[in-house]
């Protein structure tokens, strides 16, 4: 990385998570509290940017992000991330999927033992000099139901807790492992269900488009009399006003919140009155905030932005494959070669068909793809794309879509004629073959009908002209009266399709010292016995990259 790469910190986030980053290559400031259009101002600036569930991260703000390779959010919730708009233009996301989950879940214990027993009430009057024994007189925990809805992490060590002290415990998920239920003796059962009999109510899902207000007045009015409310997840799932009627008709005996549709929540006139309602206990926003959690989250995170910035694939990516690092080692030089195979494709067939079957033989078979299939179509739309498009794994399907290009990838583990072989082969049957060696990394070994073996780096001038003495030479000159120098050459035969019956061959030379003008490569083209001419200028800088981000 020629310059230091620029990692913005939006919102507060552990200074001890921060040594990852701790390097030459990277810079870092930390600017907390920004508007979107402060944030817009400045973001054109950074490489990554880590954020908590206080910055929100529009599509404005992405689109104003014109170096912006990953946004990091120290956490789990990336409900404040526009997520598809990151997609779109190739940005990654990333989040903390298990740094914080304990401190949330203890967090909604407390607020469960708080809600049971009329903790926050009591501690305010006694500020009041208030000493209400009689008023606050609280219900026991043991022998009672929590329903939770969303046994995920949060939700699972929620469960652990509330077993503990002796709670029956239900949930509803419908992704929810029944063997991981069966072993906290969680009964797995129906939202109805749960409504139906929960003394105790705590919600643990995401805040989504399915989830948002999943708690409104016909799920309390379902529920029995006399129950509690606990929401240590996100604000939008429970209707406010729903809740304060019910808290107010004495339905509801008590809420605890931590979290708000807006936060902070002052300005919104349905959370200030639901927080004044003397049964409801509210913390801002706290599930995360330990010192262990805050920490861990923060680790993770940085950890991650430092592998993207330095072309690796992280661990938990939110849309983007995920990949084993012993995986993405073998990938690495795969990326390169099919980049390069995709580029020789546009240049030398020069046209693009609807599809392409991508195929893997021998061992290369074995592994994930998906770094391989973005890496394909960076190769075949990188002459014909605007500057400064990013293809990678994050948007290689969507550009894929956009463009029309169907891709049908097959694997064939048992074909081992080189250890490991790619094959690119256009609708209309057009190929090119490659593989990686171990001492010189990419080889092209087949284009088109001809066989061949060199390495795709620099520019490459490919010539097809009829197998006759004295073309060498003609194609030198011209180079040479441009101050180019011929560094390497490879003459490919014919070998598939029609064999040597066609009597042309292709030549494939490394040119040192400079472009080839469209001047030059007319001439060379034009030159009595030469057929085409094509140069493919194989980017420098890509030659050490790792899998491409
Ligand atoms: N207050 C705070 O500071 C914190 C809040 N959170 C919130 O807690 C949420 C849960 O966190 P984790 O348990 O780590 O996530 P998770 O992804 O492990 O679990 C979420 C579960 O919700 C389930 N789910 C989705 N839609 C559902 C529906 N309609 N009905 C029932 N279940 C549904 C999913 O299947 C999944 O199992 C996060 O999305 C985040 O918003 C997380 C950490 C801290
Ligand atoms: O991780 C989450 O989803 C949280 O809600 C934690 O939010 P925070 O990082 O404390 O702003």
């Amino acid at each position: 990385m020629a310059t230091k790469a620029k990692i913005l910190i939006a919102d507060p986030l552990s200074e001890s998570g921060l040594s990852p980053l701790s390097d030459p290559k990277f810079t870092i400031d930390i600017k907390t509290g920004l508007s979107e259009a402060q944030l817009c101002d400045i973001i054109g600036d950074y490489a990554a940017l880590v954020v908590r569930s206080e910055t929100k991260v529009t599509a404005k703000v992405l689109a104003c992000a014109k170096n912006l390779k990953i946004v990091g959010r120290a956490g789990v919730g990336v409900d404040n991330i526009d997520v598809n708009a990151a997609t779109k233009l190739g940005i990654m996301v990333v989040n903390s999927p298990d740094g914080n989950v304990i401190a949330a879940a203890e967090l909604t214990l407390a607020l469960i033992l708080a809600a049971a027993r009329n903790i926050g009430r009591a501690s305010h009057g006694m500020k009041e000099s208030k000493w209400e024994r009689k008023q606050l007189v609280g219900v026991q925990l043991k022998g009672k139901v929590l329903g939770i809805v969303g046994f995920g992490k949060v939700g699972q060590h929620v469960a652990r807790g509330a077993v503990g002290m002796g709670m029956k415990v239900i949930a509803t998920d419908p992704y929810a492992s029944a063997s991981i239920a069966s072993r906290l003796s969680v009964k797995l059962t129906t939202l109805k269900e749960v409504l139906e009999t929960a003394d105790f109510l705590t919600l643990h899902t995401p805040l989504l488009p399915s989830t948002k207000n999943m708690i409104n007045s016909q799920q309390l009015a379902a529920m029995k009399s006399g129950h509690s409310i606990i929401n240590v997840a996100r604000g939008g799932l429970i209707d406010e006003d729903a809740l304060l009627k019910s808290l107010q008709e004495g339905h509801t005996r008590s809420a605890a919140l931590d979290v708000f549709p807006q936060e902070p929540p002052f300005k919104s006139a349905s959370s200030v009155a639901l927080m004044a309602h003397k049964n409801v206990i509210s913390t801002p926003h706290l599930g995360a905030s330990t010192a262990e959690a805050q920490h861990a989250v923060a680790v993770d995170v940085t950890e991650q932005i430092r592998d993207v910035l330095l072309n690796q694939l992280p661990r938990s990516a939110v849309n983007a494959p995920t990949i084993s690092t012993s995986d993405l080692e073998k990938i690495n030089p795969y990326t390169q070669l099919i980049e390069k195979m995709g580029q020789l494709y546009t240049a030398h067939f020069k046209h693009q068909p609807p599809s392409y079957e991508l195929i893997f033989s021998g061992s290369i078979a074995s592994v994930p793809t998906a770094p391989l299939f973005a890496a394909l179509i960076n190769g075949l739309t990188k002459s014909i794309s605007a500057r400064g498009t990013t293809v990678n794994v994050v948007n290689a399907k969507l550009v894929a879509k956009e463009r029309g290009i169907v891709v049908q990838e097959r694997k064939v583990p048992e074909d081992t004629t080189y250890s490991s072989l790619v094959t690119i082969k256009g609708a209309n049957g057009d190929i090119i073959q490659g593989f990686c060696s171990e001492g010189s990394g990419p080889q092209i070994v087949r284009i088109g009908d001809f066989e061949t073996n060199f390495v795709p780096q620099g520019t490459v001038l490919i010539a097809r002209n009829f197998d006759r003495p004295g073309m060498i030479g003609v194609v030198g000159r011209i180079l040479g009266g441009e101050g180019l120098n011929i560094k390497n050459m490879t003459v490919a035969a014919r070998k598939y399709g029609n064999g040597e019956k066609e009597g042309d061959a292709l030549m494939i030379l490394g040119v040192d010292g400079g472009k080839v003008r469209e001047g030059a490569l007319r001439e060379i083209e034009s030159t009595n016995g030469m057929l085409s001419a094509q140069v493919v200028s194989f980017d420098p800088s890509e030659e050490k990259v790792l899998a491409k981000l």
